[in-house]
Parts: structure tokens; sequence; C-alpha cells
């Protein structure tokens, strides 16, 4: 199977196998995902989704196989990294840096401009902005990594469990700010337990198991 040029796709994998330590993770997966669609992502506990999605962004590389990212090898980590935000499942923000300063810098990295106090104001933590990183709730961090996810506005952007630690009104804003993303035609993969909530926003299902990735 080759990997085809049309319709556009943001992200392609073909036969992809991932080894990590002893474990083999992937077996064979493959996948088309034209630009603008929104995928969820589900799978069991240990199913391989933060492996897959760490994969498409470039962080790990295939033991076997291949696969692009907005047309480009997905061995390309520093043209891949320009298309692609992921927000991980532990927010991944710099603990030494407040609220403002996470977002102000997650900018600067992509030589962009925003917003920030209107961006913190919006995820409900703008009597947080001057808080350092380390020394907010695991609900707040998970605003952060979301409002800094809006800011950012990636052309592929990859969400680990996003729902997870939020109230309901967090929630509703992950609904709110992810929505808007694909609204604009951001290629949108949701990893989440939550497939009612993730599918509102993106409502192609993948789930993967024993290391295959089959369509729901
Ligand atoms: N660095 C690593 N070295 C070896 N094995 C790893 C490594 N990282 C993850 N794994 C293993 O890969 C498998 C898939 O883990 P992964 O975190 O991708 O699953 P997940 O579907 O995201 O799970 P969850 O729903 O619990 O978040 C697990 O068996 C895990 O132990």
């Amino acid at each position: 199977m080759s990997l085809s040029a049309s319709p556009p796709y943001a992200l392609q994998l073909r036969d992809v196998w991932l080894r990590l330590g002893r474990e083999v993770i992937l077996r064979g997966v493959t996948l088309d995902v034209p630009v603008g669609e929104g995928v969820t992502l589900l799978g069991e506990n240990g199913a391989g989704k933060t492996t897959l999605l760490r994969l498409l962004a470039s962080g790990l590389r295939p033991t076997r196989g291949e696969g692009r990212v907005m047309n480009f090898d997905l061995r390309d980590s520093r043209a891949v990294r320009d298309f692609v935000h992921l927000m991980p499942v532990d927010a991944g923000l710099y603990p030494d840096l407040t609220c403002t300063e996470n977002l102000e810098f997650a900018l600067r990295m992509h030589g962009q401009t925003g917003d920030v106090h209107g961006a913190l104001r919006r995820v409900g933590l703008e009597k947080v902005s001057g808080r350092r990183g380390r020394f907010l709730s695991a609900g707040m961090r998970k605003r952060l990594a979301l409002s800094r996810a809006h800011l950012l506005r990636r052309p592929v952007t990859l969400v680990d469990e996003p729902f997870a630690n939020l109230d309901d009104a967090g929630r509703a804003l992950v609904q709110e700010l992810l929505g808007e993303l694909r609204h604009i035609g951001v290629t949108l993969v949701i990893a989440a337990h939550e497939p009612a909530l993730a599918r509102q926003i993106a409502p192609r299902t993948l789930v993967l198991g024993s290391g295959q990735l089959v369509e729901a």
C-alpha cells in the first residue's frame, strides 16, 4: 500500500509497528485522516493511545512501516513539529513558569502572537495568571494546557485525555475550545475514555486494541 497525496491527508500511517523495550505496542497500524477531520481514539488502559499520539507528533519513531504528517515524513521531526501540537495527559507545562509565561513561551516557540490575558480569562485562570505551573491544581493545569492548544491553533492538534481532572464546566470548555479548532479546519485527534463527550467534537471513532487500530 502506498501513501497517497489525494484527498489531502493530515495524517497517514502504513503498516506501522512500534516496539518500546520488550513490548510491541503497535502491530501494523494503517491510518488515513483527511485534513480537518476529527478523530476520537478509544482503547483500554495501556492499549497504546498515548504511544500512538507521541508517534504522530514525531516524538517516537516507528520500528517498522512509514507515515506522513501534512505530507512530511514522520521521521522529519523538525517539519512535523511545525505543524503539530500535542497536549499531553499531564498537561506538559513548565513548572517554574507562571500561567502567563507558559502561554507566552509557547507562542514564542512557534513565532506566534496571541491574546494571552484573554486566553486565560476564557478558561477561568485570570486570577491565577501569576501562579507557577507547579502550584496549580490538576484541573487548572488541564485548563492551561487547553488554553495553550487553543491559542497555538496548530493545523494538527493531538489531545491526550482532555476531560480528565475537569469539573463539568471544564469539560464543557474542552468541547467549546476544541470545537472551535475543528471549526477553523484544525485536524483533531482526541484520545479519551469519555466517548460520548469526545465524539461530539470528533465524530470518527477509532479503537486501539491488541496493537491494532479499527474503525468503531
Ligand atoms: N517508555 C516506555 N517503555 C516501555 N513501555 C512503555 C513505555 N511507555 C509506555 N509503555 C507501555 O506501552 C503500553 C501502552 O501505553 P500507553 O500509555 O500508550 O497506553 P494508553 O492507551 O495511553 O493507556 P491509558 O488509557 O492508561 O492512558 C503500556 O503497556 C505501557 O506500559
